[in-house]
């Protein structure tokens, strides 16, 4: 009995400890002391969240207290919002207004976060600049030789991402020389691809929705984005729900959590049911146990498993590319997706039963012998991607390895 009073006093003290330890608590740090102060200034009342660091996500917020479902998580004032309102009453507004052809609604943010942390301490943002991120790992930052190691659907992402942020940077160039006026610098230093490519990532991995009505002097791209001071600090969970929104009557940006969170453990809210490629590109992480997982199976790869020998081939590849059956072709949990079953089955059509192929886009069935077709090519085809995957991984292993012993080597020599 006393034993098991013991054990039972050992767990309850273990689980105590680990709460506090799923979080190191990182308030005191001189730049969210400065930051909280700033908000304070803005109206935002103090709440129960805690800048920390974790060890699954990152840096995040930590609750200190429990929270229930139907709780509110933080409640941000709209002069704590950095919007295309603010960057068009700041001294950007009158070249931005005056500009043709105008310029996007993404655009105007970028340059002003550029702007902004180029001015310092001169800035009245630097409380929330000196927070952000200095780098980002979304596709469009990273090495080409990290690129290769991803699936092949995900690279084509990747490199379009890449190309995006590229193009923007090249159209945008006239518009930057343009402000010249507002800077003693040389504006081809200030607003240079590597800047531009930080605050792209900036407004895509942080913004939340927040529509705003059209203004004429901004292109046609809606104008949904807003940036949100220390609420941006919230990580990712698939696996919890929350309603966010902006309270006309409060005239803050809310969010309530429809799931419990314990007391020291940290706060996690749901940016969308998106899956881990999704969340990959557009915030630079993936999420273990994604319920929404889903594996790419790009053209390349599915066409592989039929023979070039079908001579109704070509007529299959054509039918499925009219209908959009070659993208967006996955696996999830459950096995392969209606999408990709549908162009096995084209691609399984034998010679006499070609003429169906309206019907299989339509979801009818035409032989049992299609049918055992498809779903065995889906097998092999999930085989090879099992197998692509585990030799990527060991090739990553063998990277780390190696640049570890390599960095071992140098410390010794040192
Ligand atoms: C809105 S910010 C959240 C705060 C961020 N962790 C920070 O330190 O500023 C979104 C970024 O947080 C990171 N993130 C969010 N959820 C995550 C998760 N579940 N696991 C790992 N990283 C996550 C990703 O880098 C993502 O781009």
């Amino acid at each position: 009995m006393k034993k098991s009073r013991g054990r039972t006093g050992r767990n309850r003290r273990r689980k105590h400890l680990k709460s506090f330890m799923d979080g190191v608590n990182c308030s005191h740090k001189l730049e969210y002391i400065k930051l909280k102060k700033w908000l304070k200034e803005r109206g935002f009342e103090d709440s129960n969240l805690r800048p920390a660091e974790f060890w699954e996500t990152g840096r995040g917020l930590m609750t200190t207290k429990a929270l229930q479902a139907g709780d509110l998580i933080i409640s941000l004032p709209e002069k704590c919002l950095l919007t295309t309102g603010t960057v068009l009453s700041s001294c950007l507004g009158g070249h931005i207004e005056k500009w043709k052809p105008p310029v996007s609604p993404l655009l105007a943010l970028c340059t002003f976060l550029i702007a902004e942390k180029h001015a310092g301490q001169k800035s009245p943002w630097k409380p929330y600049l000196d927070v952000l991120p200095k780098a980002y790992t979304c596709p469009a930052c990273l090495e080409p030789d990290i690129i290769n190691l991803l699936p092949k659907p995900l690279q084509k992402k990747a490199q379009e991402q890449k190309m995006l942020i590229q193009e923007l940077f090249q159209s945008s160039r006239a518009f930057f020389s343009s402000l010249q006026p507002l800077f003693a610098e040389d504006t081809g230093n200030i607003f240079n691809f590597s800047a531009l490519q930080w605050a792209w990532c900036t407004v895509n991995t942080r913004t939340i929705y927040m529509k705003h009505p059209h203004r004429e002097c901004f292109s046609l791209e809606p104008d949904v984005y807003a940036l949100a001071p220390y609420l941006d600090l919230l990580n990712h969970s698939p696996n919890v729900q929350v309603k966010a929104g902006f309270n006309e009557q409060t005239r803050s940006y809310e969010i309530w959590t429809d799931s419990q969170c314990k007391k020291y453990q940290e706060v996690l809210i749901c940016y969308g049911p998106h899956d881990n490629q999704r969340l990959l590109l557009e915030y630079g992480f993936v999420a273990t146990d994604n319920p929404h997982s889903s594996v790419y199976v790009s053209a390349d790869t599915l066409l592989k498993y039929f023979s070039p020998l079908d001579k109704q081939r070509e007529a299959k590849v054509s039918i499925l590319k009219d209908h959009d059956f070659l993208e967006n072709l996955t696996f999830g949990w459950e096995g392969p997706s209606w999408r990709l079953l549908t162009a096995l089955k084209v691609l399984s059509l034998a010679a006499d039963e070609f003429a169906c192929w309206r019907r299989i886009l339509l979801g009818d069935v035409t032989s049992a012998r299609n049918e055992q077709q498809a779903l065995g090519t889906a097998a092999k085809i999930c085989q090879f991607l099992i197998e692509e995957t585990q030799h990527v991984l060991l090739q990553g292993q063998q990277s780390c390895d190696a640049l570890w012993a390599q960095q071992t080597a140098k410390r010794t020599q040192d």
